[in-house]
């Protein structure tokens, strides 16, 4: 991949291609008060990939989300899945489930295997299916202990767990986070990282996130695209966007930490940094070759 920066006038779509998931084309959405919510959006998703939407508050991100599964519908342009144009008639919505940045908008049955069977249930699985589907998303959370709690009693780390659980167990091809990560203490952002992966890894689903924690995009993206005004404006690897100062202050956004630590270590040996590492393990293999 090498880094795209994307002018206003070239925004162009070319319909879906093979090994798309997603493709958004060229939609615009101009909410019921005039508000422009995103502007020739062209944006898309592969199988098995996980996209970072970083971009700041008010820039389009969670606007973009709500037209992954047809919550919202495009003013103008389009939005298909494997290649079937979304239509909430046609069923292909189900393929894309969303995860809410506020989970309490997402989780409202008494128990929580009772809220993550909801989607399935809804979804037409037998009471059996649903429960084995539910369960089985739980474990894969790491949040079956869970089962007989009522979910308002939970901590909000555990509250995001059974949102993507409850979604989970609808069996997706794709997953949209929205601030995935947002109010959570360090421990459970890792947490949340690592299940980000996990759904890639083990399921061969795609995820897309919309974050301001450049931190967790850096740990997880495949790629970064850049939204700003509405548009996507600059896409790339996270190496590639984040070690870029002049787009990442242009967009409002700072580096992830482990660049800032990275260009330290380098200044203080006295080194022209060469490297552009965003993952610990990086930086780590960067740093050992410095002390050998
Ligand atoms: N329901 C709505 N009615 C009117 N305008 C809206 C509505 N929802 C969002 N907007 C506007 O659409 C634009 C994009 O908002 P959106 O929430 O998509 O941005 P965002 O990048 O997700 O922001 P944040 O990072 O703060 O969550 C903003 O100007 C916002 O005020």
């Amino acid at each position: 991949m090498s880094l795209k920066v994307i002018q206003q006038s070239e925004h162009v779509c070319h319909g879906h291609v093979p090994g798309e998931l997603i493709h958004v084309d060229c939609a615009s959405h101009v909410y019921q008060d005039g508000t422009v919510g995103i502007h020739n959006m062209c944006f898309s998703v592969r199988e098995k990939e996980i996209v970072a939407l970083c971009g700041p508050n008010g820039s389009g991100k969670s606007t973009l989300i709500e037209h992954l599964n047809g919550l919202l519908q495009p003013s103008s342009g389009s939005v298909s899945i494997g290649g079937k144009k979304l239509d909430l008639r046609s069923g292909v919505w189900r393929e894309v489930g969303v995860v809410f940045q506020q989970s309490d908008d997402q989780i409202f049955a008494p128990t929580v295997l009772d809220d993550a069977m909801f989607g399935p249930l809804n979804m037409g699985m037998s009471p059996d299916d649903a429960r084995n589907a539910a369960m089985e998303a739980l474990k894969a959370l790491g949040a079956d202990h869970l089962v007989d709690k009522m979910p308002s009693y939970l901590s909000g780390g555990q509250k995001r767990l059974v949102s993507i659980a409850g979604v989970l167990a609808m069996r997706p091809r794709l997953i949209a986070m929205d601030e995935p990560t947002s109010d959570l203490d360090p421990r459970h952002t890792d947490v949340i990282a690592k299940v980000i992966m996990e759904l890639k890894d083990r399921y061969g689903i795609s995820v897309v996130i919309a974050t301001h924690d450049l931190d967790l995009a850096s740990m997880v993206a495949d790629r970064v695209c850049v939204v700003r005004d509405g548009s996507i404006v600059a896409e790339g690897t996270p190496a590639e966007i984040f070690y870029n100062d002049s787009l990442l202050e242009s967009a409002g956004l700072k580096q992830p930490r482990i660049v800032g630590v990275y260009r330290s270590i380098m200044a203080k040996a006295g080194i022209t940094p060469a490297g552009r590492p965003v993952k610990e393990e990086e930086l780590a293999s960067i740093v050992a070759m410095m002390i050998k």
